[in-house]
């Protein structure tokens, strides 16, 4: 049989990985696919740059445009990130019947709705292991192995900068801008690495974990998303003090009256297997009614991790290639039919537990005051530190850690505590994670 060629768009860190990978196991992934697979052109930016593979058998050039709408190109690989350009060009791809992989979660969370519509349209495949937690097969595992169960929650730390960033804060003392310089250059944050310390890469991961665990449109412009950026290394200490890691979760979660979308800093229990995730490792957890709660660990980016994700996804595309499209698996999991648009809950109606730091006048009766008020929302208290402040030597800081809560009634405390008249400035709010694992 003829061999599958494929186009890449984009021979950077991952391209490059991709084309590596499929030289050097080539034999053994022509066995599993059943057809002989070539990397016959790729589309760069700069012809002349040194390339980390070799593209000895690569027609090499600079038009992404030539490449989708070659009719010998039977699979367009995009690798070259946003959702612009690498939006028009795999719409142009599915207008032409290719195939498509891709490791760009960026486009598919902004873009996925519409692009997945015109891939069934056209009854081609979008695939996109790559762009959820790098070589970890999540979505593989939601979409197809755990599809006999109603998935009630999925919570992970999905961006390996971010993660790399927290553990090099706390094990090696080093500032978060030093440790964020230290991710670049290994090649694991984005071009634009805010994507990575504000949460928006994760809540991209999020939005499409969302949507294949649930049965749900893909809806990014809804996720509550915080960074990383303002957690202050007193909290690290004081959360070691009681027990927790502070971590940085990606969390969706069903309720009766919707679904709870976040990302955000989150208090971990020490004793939590996602506590001892470091580095720019991933792991997420998924919890099934039937299988109860499962974990998926191992690296979310780099070269090889991904090229691996990317690679199994160009297997699967050969594979069904000669498939009925009404029998391959369904783009988000779920029939495209039988998405709901089940409301995506605000910040008022998250439940879990909550982590609040507030300075206060050293008086007597003010943590009496502050225990009221919870006591008043009926809200209860998981434990408590008290502490001198760095500096003003007559206040006192006091660490609240309260059992789950709706988190209206967790704000109503908070502006009781802030009305008062010992409160300084400057309250502090984490969630904490509720899962059992
Ligand atoms: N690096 C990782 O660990 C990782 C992990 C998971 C997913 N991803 C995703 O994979 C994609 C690629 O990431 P990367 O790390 O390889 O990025 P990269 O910056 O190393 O490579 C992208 C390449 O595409 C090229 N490019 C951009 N526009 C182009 C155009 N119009 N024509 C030709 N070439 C063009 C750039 O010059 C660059 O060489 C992104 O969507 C990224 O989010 C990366
Ligand atoms: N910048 C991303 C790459 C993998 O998606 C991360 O750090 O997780
Ligand atoms: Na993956």
């Amino acid at each position: 049989m003829e061999p599958v060629k494929v186009g890449i768009l984009g021979l950077g860190t991952v391209g490059a990985g991709a084309v590596n990978l499929l030289a050097r196991n080539g034999a053994e992934i022509t066995r599993r696919a059943g057809r002989d697979i070539r990397f016959t052109r790729a589309a760069v930016r700069d012809t002349s740059k040194a390339r980390e593979c070799s593209t000895a058998d690569i027609d090499i050039g600079t038009d992404c445009h030539a490449i989708v709408a070659d009719p010998n190109i039977d699979v367009v690989i995009e690798l070259i990130g946003g959702d612009t350009e690498a939006f028009d060009l795999v719409m142009a791809a599915i207008a032409n019947g290719k195939h498509v992989v891709t490791a760009n979660k960026h486009l598919i969370a902004l873009r996925g709705n519409e692009i997945f519509a015109a891939a069934d349209e056209a009854g081609v495949v979008v695939s996109f292991e790559a762009a959820v937690a790098g070589g970890i097969p999540i979505i593989k595992a939601i979409r197809e192995s755990l599809a006999a169960n109603h998935i009630e929650w999925v919570a992970g730390i999905i961006n390996g900068t971010g993660n790399f960033i927290l553990s090099q804060m706390v094990f090696e003392n080093v500032s978060f801008d030093e440790a964020l310089a230290d991710a670049q250059t290994r090649g694991f944050a984005e071009a634009d690495p805010t994507f990575d310390v504000e949460g928006i890469d994760a809540a991209h991961k999020l939005a499409i974990l969302g949507s294949i665990a649930f049965g749900i449109p893909l809806s990014f412009d809804k996720i509550f998303t915080q960074g990383i950026r303002d957690i202050d290394s007193d909290d690290i200490e004081y959360c070691a003090e009681l027990g927790y890691r502070i971590k940085h979760l990606g969390i969706a979660r069903r309720q009766d009256i919707g679904v709870e979308m976040r990302v955000h800093p989150t208090l971990v229990s020490e004793k939590a297997l996602l506590a001892s995730v470091e580095g720019e490792k991933n792991a997420i957890m998924v919890y099934g009614d039937a299988v109860g709660p499962t974990v998926y660990y191992g690296a979310g980016a780099g070269a090889g991790p991904t090229a691996s994700a990317v690679v199994a996804d160009l297997i699967d595309t050969v594979r069904m290639i000669s498939v009925d499209p009404k029998g391959r698996v369904p783009h988000l999991a779920f029939q495209p039919d039988e998405l709901t648009d089940e409301p995506i809950l605000g910040s008022e109606n998250f439940e879990c537990g909550h982590y609040f730091r507030v300075q206060v006048a050293d008086q007597i009766g003010v943590l009496a005051e502050i225990t009221r008020a919870l006591a008043d929302q009926q809200i209860g208290i998981e434990a408590i530190l008290q502490k001198d402040p760095p500096t003003e030597e007559d206040d006192a800081r006091v660490m609240i850690v309260t059992k789950p809560a709706r988190e209206s009634s967790l704000n109503k405390v908070l502006d009781h505590i802030r009305a008062l008249p010992y409160t300084r400035d400057g309250i502090v709010h984490m969630r904490v994670a509720q899962f059992e694992d």
